[in-house]
């Protein structure tokens, strides 16, 4: 079997040859038409867009994004051309939850906010949106919730509606994936009306994806001062991000938000799993994240011992610093471990 594998996929190097016998790294951005055509499999992240001109004529029967987020696959092409694709539920949740609650713990000590007397509103309460939900009832916040398809199934009982979200939230936290059209169409959810709709000047929040947003009805609310901060993980057009938005965030981060070393092993682990369960292959391999270097945090409280594990401020201003330098920060990060991975007071 031969593979082909984004070279910024860590910790899949010894495992994977325990299962191909042909395996190519290459950059998410570098793969063409030429190198996938006698592929079996692809193992890709969101830089690489699995379409027709990628894939038209190749040989690949399966690919496996090392991601929740699968906007970069057209899903429609691969059922036609009978290509099965897989990508990795929840993988990274507990990584976008720790950035979430580093940013919530920032919010308390440095814009000085009483988190007990806010309101949090969540959009998008999938694998990310339950654990930042369970986080902000910890920490006092009141949660809304707001997910259509599962009030759909589920019934309207734990929902509220974005417009309820717009009037009372505190803070609104975007947490859904990136749908260009149909019935659940999620481009551009946030868009002029929707700031104008907002009543109590809440701190916004995107770690979805940029284009859930539109980028000029976001400077313009903020301008207007119709929103108090926003915090930034994912951007309209990444790499090539708005300058005046980076400038204007209390934290701007380069696509980081899912980077802890935890998230990436699991990432690992699933499409390698599915690869194996896809070709019916039985193979013995385990893959881990690397111990943190300091794994006993001494400080006073939870709440610092926290903000020492991961502290997003530090990712904002290398990304604030050096905005041209967005893909490096991302293919270069360092090690980030969750909290699990630590002994805290
Ligand atoms: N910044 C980063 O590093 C990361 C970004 N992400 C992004 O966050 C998104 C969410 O991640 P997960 O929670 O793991 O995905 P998930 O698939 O577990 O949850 C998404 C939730 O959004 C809901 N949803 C779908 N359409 C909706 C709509 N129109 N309105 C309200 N809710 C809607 C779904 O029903 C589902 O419950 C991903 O699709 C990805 O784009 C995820 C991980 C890391
Ligand atoms: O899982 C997702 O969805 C994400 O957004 C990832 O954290 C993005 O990671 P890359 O694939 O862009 O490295």
């Amino acid at each position: 079997m031969k593979i082909i594998i984004d070279d910024k996929i860590p910790y899949i190097r010894d495992a994977v040859t325990k299962i191909a016998e042909q395996v190519i790294y290459v950059a998410g951005k570098d793969f063409t038409p030429e190198l996938v055509r006698d592929a079996d499999a692809l193992i890709i992240r969101t830089r690489t867009h699995c379409n027709r001109e990628l894939l038209a004529g190749s040989r690949v029967k399966f690919i496996a994004t090392a991601t929740i987020g699968y906007d970069h696959i057209d899903t429609d092409y691969c059922r036609q051309a009978g290509i099965e694709w897989t990508n990795a539920p929840g993988c990274n949740s507990g990584s976008v939850a720790q950035y979430i609650q580093s940013t919530l713990l920032l919010l308390q000590s440095m814009r000085l906010k009483n988190l007990s007397k806010l309101s949090i509103g969540i959009v998008g309460v999938g694998n990310v949106g339950s654990k930042v939900a369970k986080i902000a009832q910890e920490l006092g916040i009141k949660v809304l919730l707001n997910d259509l398809p599962r009030e759909e199934k589920e019934g309207s009982g734990n929902f509220s509606s974005l417009k309820r979200i717009a009037e009372e939230c505190d803070i609104i936290s975007f947490h859904v994936p990136l749908y260009r059209d149909g019935k659940y169409k999620t481009f551009h959810l946030a868009d002029t009306d929707f700031f104008k709709s907002l009543r109590r000047k809440p701190i916004i929040i995107n770690t979805s994806r940029g284009e859930v947003i539109k980028t000029e009805a976001l400077l313009a609310a903020i301008d207007q001062e119709l929103i108090s901060d926003v915090v930034i993980d994912v951007w309209e057009h990444e790499p090539d991000i708005n300058r005046d938005l980076l400038k204007k965030a209390f934290i701007g981060t380069p696509h980081i938000a899912g980077y802890s070393a935890d998230g990436k092993a699991n990432a690992t682990r699933m499409s390698l799993e599915a690869i194996c369960r896809f070709f019916n292959i039985e193979a013995t391999y385990s893959i881990n994240p690397p111990e943190p270097t300091s794994p006993i945090i001494n400080t006073k409280s939870r709440e610092d011992a926290l903000l020492q594990i991961y502290n997003p401020l530090e990712d904002s201003e290398r990304l604030k610093s050096n905005p041209e330098l967005f893909e490096t920060l991302r293919g270069d990060y360092p090690l980030r471990r969750e909290a699990n991975a630590y002994k805290l007071p």
